[in-house]
């Protein structure tokens, strides 16, 4: 295990933007002691690495979104240059293959400051129309435990699941095994593209260590006073006295 597992701040916010300004103005309106951030593909793709040092040097911990999925060589050294960039967590797709995540995982052993590498295994948007369309038969949860294991097998920290499979993969895979989860909507509000979601508490009671969510916050009238929310919401009801 390469870093710390203490599962504080729990949410990851999802930096989903066009351009540099408006992911920017919602960073400074955020706390990095209270959340660490996603750089997914569509800002990587625009303003790549030197985004993601900005990030850092204001005192976040990215999470480097970019589901490698490739050869073993080729997927190992994008996450060692992943590495390089100091990022907290990198992740690949399982269905990559056993032997792309033991070369990953492998090379990037042998390195100082290794982020936590993550297989993702079924994408929150699919469901299991989608997934025999693809060609795999069967419900997305036999899915997720077939691809969480072999993750595990190849010596990943964690995966990435809908909090739907959550509870399935914690008791499969043991508390060590990081859950990372997607398709989180606090309660009311919209689902949008998402199709197996969940609310934060109900993640966190499933098994979840760390909550993805991206237009909930980016799109709150008031980001961090929606984490706060969403902290409140984890922390249970106030003790009766
Ligand atoms: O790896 C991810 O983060 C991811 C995996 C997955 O299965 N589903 C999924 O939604 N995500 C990401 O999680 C974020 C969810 O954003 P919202 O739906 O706006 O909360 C997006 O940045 C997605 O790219």
């Amino acid at each position: 295990m390469s870093q710390s597992l203490t599962p504080s701040p729990r949410i990851i916010v999802a930096l989903d933007f066009a351009a540099q300004s408006p992911a920017l103005a919602l960073v400074e309106r955020l706390d990095p002691a209270r959340c660490r951030l996603k750089v997914g593909k569509e800002l990587f793709t625009r303003l790549g690495p030197a985004f993601v040092e900005a990030l850092q040097r204001r005192g976040f911990e990215v999470f480097l979104d970019l589901k490698f999925h490739d050869i073993p060589n080729t997927v190992a050294a994008a996450c060692e240059a992943a590495a390089d960039l100091g990022v907290w967590m990198v992740n690949v797709h399982i269905a990559g293959g056993s032997r792309m995540l033991t070369e990953t995982r492998e090379r990037l052993s042998r390195m100082a400051r290794p982020p936590l590498l993550i297989g993702v295994t079924v994408l929150t948007s699919l469901d299991e129309t989608d997934l025999a369309a693809i060609g795999c038969p069967g419900t997305p949860r036999e899915r997720v435990l077939a691809l969480a294991r072999l993750g595990q097998a190849a010596g990943l920290d964690g995966i990435v699941c809908s909090p739907l499979e959550a509870a399935l993969a914690r008791a499969a895979l043991g508390r060590e095994f990081l859950l990372v989860t997607p398709g989180v909507r606090p309660a009311g509000v919209s689902v949008g593209d998402q199709k197996r979601v969940m609310t934060p508490a109900e993640a966190v009671a499933a098994g979840a260590d760390y909550l993805v969510i991206g237009r909930p916050i980016t799109q709150a009238a008031d980001p961090l006073a929606t984490i706060v929310e969403i902290e409140r919401e984890l922390a249970g009801p106030p003790a009766i006295p």
